[in-house]
């Protein structure tokens, strides 16, 4: 199986080309894929594959070229990776499938639009966060209190006082199942400047990461409505944020979102580090 290796703020990612969508990747495939010490290592798999080959019928029709199928690396199905699409962009343009410029990608969530040059950061249009209420998580018996916001997958995103360097995410964050059915990505984030935040994540399916896209626009749409807005004031079309740019600070390296009225869009690097063939017969 060919596959190439990036990252995006060091949340990295197997790609596989399977442009006809004739691979079968069972979750048990995804997770051995993954795996750190006895695979090649990633928080994810980026499937690469035409939209008309996808098998899904929103997706065959979704208008787009190429779908990214994203996996966890538990093996689970994400709907959105905000730095997977960068990364995932920037492949298919260092592979010839895509010139620089501005066109859109199908995923779980619909079509995402992306901006590149033939080198440098890699911006992504990410759609408008959808605020829905608020949540908890507990770590180390603590309880954070957060705002639920959908990227296209779920985030609770949590305000903290204190660096996050300090938390203890060697376990991943209790929730309710009852509030999050499907299951949530945690952020715990703290303002260190003027519309500068600091941000970790523990990440559904994937344990903690040093970077998560979603869950960046997600921590600056938490502290863009505020700590007291109601919940009528931003609903399911977030087009009500205040305009502005945020820069979000991740053990990974630096992100930026821009809120511009109607949408929001996520931009930073995006890398390829290596390529190559699993061993015959290891898979
Ligand atoms: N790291 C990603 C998010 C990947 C999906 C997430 N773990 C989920 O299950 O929703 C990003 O950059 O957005």
């Amino acid at each position: 199986m060919r596959f190439v290796k990036g990252h995006g703020t060091e949340n990295d990612f197997v790609i596989l080309p399977d442009p006809d969508g004739t691979l079968e990747l069972s979750a048990d495939v995804v997770a051995r894929l993954c795996d750190r010490r006895a695979g090649i290592g990633a928080d994810g798999i980026l499937r690469v594959v035409r939209a008309k080959a996808a098998g899904i019928p929103e997706i065959e029709a979704s208008g787009a070229e190429w779908f990214m199928d994203y996996r966890n690396s538990d093996g689970s199905i994400g709907e959105m990776c905000g730095n997977g699409i960068r990364v995932f962009a920037r492949y298919l343009v260092e592979a010839g499938l895509a010139a620089p410029g501005e066109w859109g990608i199908a995923t779980r969530a619909g079509v995402r639009g992306v901006s590149l040059g033939g080198a440098g950061d890699v911006s992504a249009e990410m759609g408008p966060p959808a605020y829905l209420g608020g949540g908890e998580a507990t770590v180390a018996g603590e309880t954070f209190t957060g705002k639920r916001i959908s990227m296209g997958n779920p985030h609770l995103a949590c305000p903290v006082d204190a660096p996050v360097v300090g938390l203890d995410l060697s376990r991943a964050p209790g929730f309710d199942p009852a509030a999050f059915p499907e299951g949530v990505n945690v952020e715990f984030f703290r303002t260190i400047g003027d519309h500068h935040l600091e941000m970790r994540v523990f990440e559904r399916g994937s344990g903690e990461t040093r970077s998560c896209g979603t869950g960046t626009v997600a921590v600056a749409a938490a502290a863009a409505i505020g700590p007291e807005a109601p919940y009528e004031s931003y609903g399911l079309d977030g087009g009500a944020l205040p305009e502005g740019e945020w820069t979000v600070d991740v053990p990974g390296g630096r992100l930026t979102v821009t809120f511009d009225g109607t949408t929001s869009h996520l931009k930073g690097p995006a890398e390829l580090v290596a390529e190559g063939e699993t061993y015959p017969g290891w898979l």
